[in-house]
């Protein structure tokens, strides 16, 4: 089934009166999710670092940037499978790693992987996840990523590579651009860190090399636990010397995550890394930072890896740009949270299918079938 066919479902539904249960529009999704949400969780997802200047600039960068379709073209048939890393996926899209998913909705992380393996697409499980790596393997059977929050604590890391790799999750994110929180004004004016509460610690409070360095069990004494997991989680850089630790204990591909720099994209090529993806983290980190997208052309031009993208992500037009400037795939991020939070499992599908059905229209109404036929000369020039 094309994905366009989504399209057609929800007009013939009308036929009967049957309206979709939640808007295709992401920004009527965000305000449903912001009528129903308290503020903390709310503003935790939404919000940016500073003033929020580079979390505007990633959709400004997105505006700036437009289409020129090309007609007459036969592309009735279009094709969006994608390779990365030795694996065929039928969508140039994966499901950002998000931490804390049971803030906006019970089932979280679950849910959210129940949606990704139904449409055969990798769901990224964070690090920060509110249920384990062994909860979520079990409950979804699709495509599985993991995200490392690298821990200042070798054994620590090495037992959550073991426990990834024996769930069956074969590609490695390690997320660079956060080891520290950033200045977040709307969570430092609600004081909300849903951590400090022991929200989103699933992963280390299940990890047993994590148990090991604990003077009282977890259950016991969770404040400790919490005490001992920030300083091992936050606040100190790891440096590219490190990088060696992982790739000797990681069979698999690894993808360093939050490289904006052509030098940076190049090291982690030197490193043995497998793939980079190019990110602000939805502008969360560091404000007043470079558009994600304004940062693509120059690390794609700057190594032979796949380059992935984040931050920004909202329409199908947006990833055919994001792939006309050289992304093999991209990463949605907080559209799929609104869903998560409306739905739960059904919401993350829907928007999910939303963008995938918007994605093939645009493609094929721009001229052309297949994410390989998209460059630079698709796009306006500058
Ligand atoms: C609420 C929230 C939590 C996030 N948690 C993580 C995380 O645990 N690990 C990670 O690598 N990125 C995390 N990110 C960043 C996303 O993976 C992604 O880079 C970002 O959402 C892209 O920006 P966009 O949502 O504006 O498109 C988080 C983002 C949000 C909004
Ligand atoms: O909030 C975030 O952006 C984020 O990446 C994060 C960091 C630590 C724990 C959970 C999420």
């Amino acid at each position: 089934m094309a994905y366009s066919d989504f399209q057609l479902e929800i007009y013939l539904n009308g036929l009967t009166g049957v309206l979709p249960p939640y808007s295709v529009d992401p920004a009527k999704l965000q305000e449903a999710a912001r009528d129903l949400l308290d503020a903390g969780p709310y503003w935790y997802v939404a919000g940016s670092a500073g003033s929020g200047e580079t979390d505007r600039a990633n959709l400004a960068a997105f505006a700036r940037h437009r289409i020129v379709p090309r007609m007459l073209r036969e592309t009735t048939e279009r094709d969006l499978t994608t390779e990365l890393f030795g694996r065929t996926y039928p969508a140039p899209l994966a499901l950002a790693p998000i931490g804390v998913q049971s803030i906006v909705h019970p089932h979280g992380e679950l849910a959210t992987a129940r949606a990704a393996a139904a449409l055969g697409l990798p769901a990224i499980l964070s690090t920060a996840a509110s249920h384990t790596l062994e909860e979520v393997a079990a409950s979804a059977s699709g495509p599985r990523w993991y995200q490392l929050y690298w821990p200042h604590d070798d054994e620590v890391t090495l037992s959550l590579l073991e426990r990834a790799r024996k769930n069956g999750y074969d590609t490695l994110v390690v997320t660079l651009d956060t080891w520290t929180l950033a200045w977040r004004p709307n969570d430092l004016d609600r004081a909300y860190l849903p951590f400090l509460r022991g929200t989103g610690l699933a992963i280390p409070l299940s990890d047993p090399a994590f148990r090991a360095r604990l003077a009282r069990p977890v259950e016991e004494d969770l404040d400790a636990a919490i005490m001992t997991w920030a300083p091992m989680f936050n606040g100190r850089a790891h440096t590219w010397d490190q990088l060696p630790l992982l790739r000797e204990n990681w069979d698999g591909p690894i993808v360093l995550k939050g490289i904006l720099h052509p030098d940076d994209a190049r090291r982690a090529a030197d490193a043995g890394m497998d793939g980079i993806v190019v990110s602000n983290h939805g502008g969360r980190q560091v404000d007043g930072a470079v558009a994600a997208l304004d940062a693509l052309p120059g690390v794609v031009a700057s190594v032979d890896l796949p380059v992935l993208f984040d931050s920004g992500i909202r329409t199908g037009a947006d990833i055919v740009k994001a792939l006309a400037l050289g992304a093999r795939a991209v990463l949605l991020g907080r559209p799929y949270i609104w869903g998560l939070a409306l739905g739960g499992e059904d919401g993350v599908r829907h928007v999910v299918r939303s963008l995938l059905a918007d994605l093939d229209l645009t493609l094929g109404l721009a001229g052309f079938s297949s994410p390989a036929d998209l460059d630079p000369s698709v796009l306006e020039a500058p």
